[in-house]
């Protein structure tokens, strides 16, 4: 019989995980709400120790998270940016590349990156994903890299 092993149901981790958190400064209004949500949800859940680096846009992303995640100083990299559709096709391949390029710094570094990008089509919407709520999508973030890194830690013991 099948049975539910809950991992770390209340994300309370002991001891607490050092973290990166790398912010683009691309469209900075979206991806400093992002942020703060971000380590607005890391204190309630008493993860203070957190290194915050900028990125200069999406695309360097994955390089860098997997630098930061290669050099054994951090459990979890979160990766925050923002890319807003314009004109041009200049939108999907900058998300393609920093969707793939992340995917792939995760894999070959094992160590939980997580994907706080926002790829939307307008202002408007970026904003909503961004404010100081339980929508914002920084908080989503940190919450997917301590889930995944609780889970690494029960299956690693
Ligand atoms: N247009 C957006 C960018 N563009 C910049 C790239 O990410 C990159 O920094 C540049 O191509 C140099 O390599 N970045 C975003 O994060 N969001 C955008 O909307
Ligand atoms: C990410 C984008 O598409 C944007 O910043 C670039 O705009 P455009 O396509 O108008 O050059």
């Amino acid at each position: 019989m099948s049975k539910f092993i809950p991992v770390a149901p209340d994300l309370r981790l002991s001891p607490a995980p050092k973290l990166a958190l790398l912010v683009s400064r691309f469209n900075t209004e979206v991806t400093h709400g992002l942020r703060d949500g971000a380590l607005a949800w890391l204190a309630e859940h008493d993860i203070h120790d957190v290194d915050i680096f900028d990125a200069p846009g999406a695309f360097e992303l994955p390089l860098m998270s997997q630098t930061l995640a290669k050099s054994g100083h951090y459990e979890g990299v979160i990766c925050l940016g923002c890319v807003i559709k314009g004109d041009t096709a200049h939108f999907e391949f900058i998300s393609l590349g920093a969707t793939v390029g992340l995917m792939q710094a995760q894999l070959n570094t094992e160590v939980p990156i997580a994907f706080g990008v926002l790829t939307t089509y307008n202002d408007e919407q970026a904003r909503t994903r961004s404010r100081d709520d339980v929508h914002n999508k920084g908080r989503e973030a940190s919450a997917a890299c301590v889930e995944s890194l609780a889970f690494l830690r029960h299956i690693r013991r």
